[in-house]
């Protein structure tokens, strides 16, 4: 087991150093013109929110990475650094996550052009942010509420997976789940089993499968939501706070030790397992498959959008 790990390690140093040398695949090297998906590192310093209220323990961490809350390396670790920081403040119990775009989207998954033709040498520090913000959230002591005024695919969908309660606006045109069969890649083992925890195993195989995108209706009967809010309604808000303050009431030495008993074996074994999914990923997302799917999926969604 030691040797495997270290050979492991080794493949991640390779990756790290392979950045230096350019993306061979020549048919990838023909790029179709993307401009709307050209961006890849951003700023820190301005992709969310942290607003923490002692008086009612409650912190509410809003995401606003324009123009769709997609998850670059660095809003991953900015949502990470949310979290600990409201963690590191003892009178904060409770964490709802939301989205302040105007258009509602709560998280539209990781950043396709974090995917597509990668940057080689960015591409395990960039598995490794979404590996701990999964860690840190679904991890967190605080009681963690994920109000959903939008859609919700992928990653985004992580997140939510990762709260204790998720609240979402019905809206049809709102979908969540875990699309990325659609992509022609597959959720990482410690997501999908986030998914079939949640809503159990032949709902999750057939919905990973297919790559269903749920409307918030078929979400709330498979148990991927806990609770719809009439569409335009601003108490979603409201509700999500009334729902924190709920946790709150709970002992929080019990509720920490009852989310523990739910999700330390899944948290025990990714942390004991990072650099060889870090390597499975790397190998698997630059093969020459998934790279062609890929810059299909962009396009099918920018021609979507003309
Ligand atoms: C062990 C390892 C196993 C191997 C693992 C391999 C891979 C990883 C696997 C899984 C983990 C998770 C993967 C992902 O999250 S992949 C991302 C999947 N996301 C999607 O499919 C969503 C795509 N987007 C949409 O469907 C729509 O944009 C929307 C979110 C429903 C919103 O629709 P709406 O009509 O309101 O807006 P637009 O479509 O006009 O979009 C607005 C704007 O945002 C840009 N955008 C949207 N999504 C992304 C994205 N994910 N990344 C980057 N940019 C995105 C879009 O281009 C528009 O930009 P513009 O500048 O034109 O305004």
């Amino acid at each position: 087991m030691s040797v495997h790990v270290s050979q492991s390690a080794h493949k991640i140093q390779l990756w790290r150093r392979l950045g230096s040398v350019q993306y061979r695949d020549s048919s990838l090297l023909q790029r179709q013109h993307l401009s709307s998906f050209s961006s890849k590192a951003d700023r820190n310093d301005d992709l969310v929110t942290l607003e923490a209220s002692p008086d009612t323990g409650v912190a509410t961490l809003r995401m606003h990475r324009s123009p769709a809350n997609s998850l670059s390396m660095e809003m991953m670790q900015s949502i990470s650094g949310a979290i600990r920081k409201a963690e590191s403040d003892r009178k904060i119990q409770s964490l709802i996550l939301t989205s302040s775009l105007p258009s509602g989207i709560f998280s539209a998954g990781l950043e396709l052009t974090e995917l597509y033709q990668p940057d080689l040498a960015r591409l395990p520090k960039f598995w490794e942010s979404f590996q701990q913000l999964y860690l840190d959230l679904y991890g967190s002591r605080l009681s963690t509420i994920a109000s959903i005024g939008g859609p919700a695919p992928a990653a985004g969908c992580m997140l939510s997976l990762s709260c204790d309660y998720r609240i979402m606006t019905d809206n049809p045109k709102c979908t969540i789940g875990l699309n990325e069969s659609q992509l022609g890649i597959v959720a990482p083992p410690w997501l999908a089993q986030q998914y079939i925890d949640v809503i159990g195993n032949r709902n999750a195989e057939l919905a990973l499968l297919l790559g269903t995108l749920f409307t918030p209706q078929q979400a709330l009967t498979v148990g991927l939501v806990d609770e719809l809010v009439c569409s335009g309604d601003s108490s979603i808000d409201e509700m999500a706070q009334r729902k924190a303050a709920e946790f709150i009431r709970i002992p929080p030495k019990a509720r920490v030790a009852a989310k523990e008993l739910t999700r330390g074996t899944q948290i025990a074994k990714l942390s004991g397992n990072r650099e060889e999914d870090t390597e499975f990923f790397c190998s698997f997302v630059t093969t020459d498959t998934v790279q062609k799917t890929l810059g299909s999926y962009l396009e099918m969604l920018a021609k979507r959008k003309k």
